[in-house]
């Protein structure tokens, strides 16, 4: 369904002075995209909000066919375990029903809430059970706590600060029932076992440094010794500060989203990069997120993998206030996919995420650019609180039919895509990249359930 995304009265609009035939004949020749080439591509050059059909398909197959030059025919996805610490939140974004606000999570609250904080050892103990079970990378994305801090010394200045809870969002740990540690003490906990840790997004690291005078490098390189492998590119959704007033205004902007990804990248840390789409944005939003993330690719190289992220609209604050009534459209996903591709000449690997598009159109994903089907994940609270219907984990036997029933190759990965094992279609094992793993499967194969150790 194509809903109109003129209402907010933007500056950026999607006029080019481009023709559509030009910018396919650019895509397919390998040139590098021009932001009006982008824009043609993904609205198909039409003037009014419409999709034409065959224009649509036309794009899709020179981003399939610029995926099998890049890449080739394997199909890859992670082991992976999703731990959140934290549903405590109080930056507010209306795209977002993760969150709780924090004031629930006090001692001395009388409401109750469907959330929850994990202390350093909870964390711990979920992750070391996930790599008994042969996973290679756990992810954790949380809620900013406002007990949250990088360490003690950030706790003292936190704490030194004029009514504190206002200036830097901050609470003391004894005001809530459960303390989630400090975010060194919680890198330390989850980097165990060997496992890869893929944490602390851009506005996870602003989170940990607010109310100091530290740098973003400073305070990534210490979460780095603490056990941090590699960032989540989330907290990006649109990289244009017009939509980010409308939808997140809570959050750090463009610039401050760059700055902290150029930090991580400068103390050696490998990236992932997203875009959250299909709210109020228009297609020229979109196509100037591209920009900036191959410019940040350009000048970092250390963004391993490119993931659009369709917005899940059911329990949101954008639905419920009537602001959107329906997330991205299929040709408006195929297309999300198809030009990140093409425009992003620099990033090798386009996810196709089957939490956010399910296993059908997710697949769909496969022959439109993508090359990459996430992770088994194991649990899943944002899309699942937002609405998302299509669970919470994905077993290997799952992936192994899935992807040779499209006629591509099963390969398992690590994070940043330098291993990788091909799958043998006709004897599917479990996990062996993980520091535990020896083939087991993750799950016990007729009822889904977690195999038993
Ligand atoms: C929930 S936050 C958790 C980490 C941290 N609080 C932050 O904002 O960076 C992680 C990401 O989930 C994505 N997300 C949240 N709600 C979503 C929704 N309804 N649909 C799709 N993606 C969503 C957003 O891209 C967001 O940046
Ligand atoms: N796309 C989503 C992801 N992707 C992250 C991957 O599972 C993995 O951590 C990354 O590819 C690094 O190896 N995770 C989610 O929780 N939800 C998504 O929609
Ligand atoms: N936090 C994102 C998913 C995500 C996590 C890590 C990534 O590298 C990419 C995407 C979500 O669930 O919506
Ligand atoms: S997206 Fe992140 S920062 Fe925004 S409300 Fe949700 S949890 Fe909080």
């Amino acid at each position: 369904m194509q809903r109109s995304r003129g209402e907010f009265g933007f500056e950026c609009v999607p006029a080019t002075d481009q023709s559509f035939e030009n910018a396919l004949r650019k895509a397919r020749d390998g040139e590098r995209l021009a932001v009006a080439d982008g824009i043609e591509l993904i609205t198909t050059g039409t003037d009014d909000e419409g999709i034409d059909p065959e224009r649509k398909e036309r794009v899709l197959e020179i981003a399939d066919r610029r995926r099998a030059e890049a890449v080739g025919e394997q199909v890859t996805f992670v082991a992976n375990l999703n731990n959140n610490v934290t549903t405590a939140c109080n930056t507010g974004c209306l795209f977002c029903n993760f969150k709780d606000s924090s004031q629930q999570f006090r001692s001395d609250a009388d409401e109750s809430h469907g959330g929850f904080t994990k202390t350093p050892a909870e964390s711990r103990e979920i992750v070391e059970q996930a790599a008994e079970r042969g996973i290679y990378e756990v992810t954790s994305v949380s809620g900013l706590h406002p007990a949250f801090a990088l360490d003690d010394e950030h706790h003292e200045i936190l704490a030194s600060h004029d009514d504190a809870a206002k200036t830097v969002n901050y609470r003391p740990p004894t005001a809530y029932d459960t303390d989630p540690g400090t975010y060194l003490e919680q890198m330390d906990a989850m980097s165990t076992c060997g496992v890869h840790l893929h944490s602390m997004t851009p506005e996870e690291a602003y989170h940990a440094r607010r109310g100091t005078d530290w740098s973003y490098e400073e305070v990534y390189g210490r979460l780095q010794k603490a056990g941090l492998d590699s960032v989540p590119g989330t907290a990006a959704e649109i990289l244009v500060d017009e939509v980010r007033d409308v939808i997140c205004p809570g959050k750090i902007d463009t610039d401050g989203w760059l700055q902290a990804m150029e930090a991580a990248a400068t103390v050696g840390l490998d990236m992932t990069a997203t875009i959250m789409y299909g709210h109020v944005e228009n297609a020229a939003h979109r196509v100037k997120h591209l920009q900036r993330v191959r410019e940040l690719q350009d000048e970092t190289g250390a963004i391993t993998e490119f993931v659009p992220l369709s917005f899940i609209h059911p329990n949101t604050p954008l639905a419920e206030r009537g602001i959107v009534e329906s997330g991205a459209s299929d040709d408006e996903d195929e297309l999300m996919i198809a030009v990140s591709r093409l425009f992003l000449d620099n990033v090798d690997n386009i996810q196709s995420s089957w939490v956010k598009y399910g296993d059908q159109q997710g697949l769909k994903m496969l022959s439109c650019g993508a090359n990459d089907f996430m992770g088994t994940i194991l649990s899943e609270e944002i899309t699942k609180r937002a609405g998302g219907e299509f669970g919470e984990y994905r077993s290997f036997d799952e992936y192994v039919e899935m992807i040779s029933a499209i006629g591509r190759t099963p390969a398992e990965r690590s994070t940043d895509y330098r291993q990788v094992r091909e799958i043998d279609i006709d004897a599917p094992d479990g996990p062996r990249l993980g520091p535990q793993a020896d083939g087991t499967p993750l799950f016990d194969g007729a009822s889904h359930a977690p195999a038993d150790d």
